[in-house]
């Protein structure tokens, strides 16, 4: 029976994630021994300085990469939102489970509700596509930056570093958190999820047959499709980590309803679309090119100047 190396990142979120889908497979009947390998990647190393300044999600994502070309690993389970929108030559996507709930969750000090907040409340979020959503709610609001695993961060608003932080509900509920500690999700309509948010994307070699036909059983066609939506949404834009952006699709009989998020880094300017298409490509590129029209193509093309400054 052949024995695949899965790599995964050390956090609990990792491993977590990584060992609920061999159980997957296991209980899919896949003809695999499997046996989980860590790989510290620099994202994990770096937890001090803003990760956008410093290489952005891809930084998760390269040594896993790298791991799979040399066939030191065969494949890996990373969160969907954290893969850059174009993958490294000769690997591909071989499965997208069912996904989890994509809504940010708001956590706050005395269950205190994002609307009730003191002015100038302080509220802990590395995201710039977070902050700029809570700022249109409440410009009053102090951010201020977090970094660290769930674990860490949750430590830190019960210090009173923060009155409140926000993280991805889907990585709260993998890890069995219990839902009480949500003081309330938000909803997209007010903060539109990370492209890829709540899902998963097990990546492995293009040419590793036999593996890709057991990881498409495992497929969850809604979750591809909207993923494939928002990540199209993601690869036109083009974006850099110093622009605010979001993506969040859901299928409904048929039709893929994606809503696509641009910001000016201080969220002065803010562009947003909602397409309705059959066809997750066509939503993707018809909702850039919608909010490229509106403008969002100028804040592209200056927070890329002023990065080469
Ligand atoms: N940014 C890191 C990251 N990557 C994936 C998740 C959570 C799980 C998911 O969204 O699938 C998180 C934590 C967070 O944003 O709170």
């Amino acid at each position: 029976m052949r024995k695949i190396i899965v790599g995964s990142r050390r956090s609990n979120l990792a491993l977590t994630q990584t060992n609920w889908f061999i159980d997957q497979l296991k209980a899919a009947g896949a003809p695999f021994e499997f046996e989980v390998k860590e790989i510290v990647t620099k994202g994990d190393k770096i937890l001090d300085v803003m990760l956008s300044k410093v290489g952005g999600k891809g930084l998760f994502v390269k040594e896993i990469e790298q791991a799979l070309i040399n066939k030191e690993i065969d494949f890996a389970v990373h969160s969907m939102k954290d893969m850059p929108a174009v993958l490294q030559e000769g690997l591909t996507i071989g499965c997208v489970p069912e996904r989890e709930d994509a809504r940010d969750a708001y956590i706050a000090n005395g269950h205190i509700r994002l609307e009730d907040l003191p002015e100038g409340a302080v509220v802990g979020t590395s995201s710039l596509r977070r902050s700029s959503q809570l700022l249109l709610m409440r410009p009053d609001l102090e951010i201020k930056w977090i970094r660290g695993n769930i674990e860490t961060r949750l430590r830190k608003l019960r210090d009173g570093e923060y009155d409140a932080i926000i993280l991805a509900t889907a990585g709260l509920n993998r890890m069995g958190w219990d839902k009480d500690l949500v003081t309330h999700y938000l909803e997209p309509e007010q903060c539109i999820p990370a492209v890829g948010q709540g899902a998963l994307g097990i990546e492995c070699r293009s040419d590793d047959e036999e593996l890709l036909r057991e990881l498409a059983k495992l497929t969850e066609p809604t979750t591809h499709q909207a993923v494939t939506a928002e990540r199209t949404f993601l690869s036109e834009m083009d974006g850099s980590c110093q622009v605010p952006i979001g993506g969040h699709a859901v299928v409904d009989g048929g039709q893929i309803r994606l809503t696509g998020f641009v910001a000016s880094p201080d969220a002065n300017d803010v562009f947003r679309a909602t397409v309705m298409d059959a066809d997750p490509v066509n939503a993707g590129k018809e909702a850039a090119r919608m909010l490229k029209e509106q403008g969002a193509d100028d804040v592209l093309r200056k927070v890329k100047a002023d990065l080469d400054e």
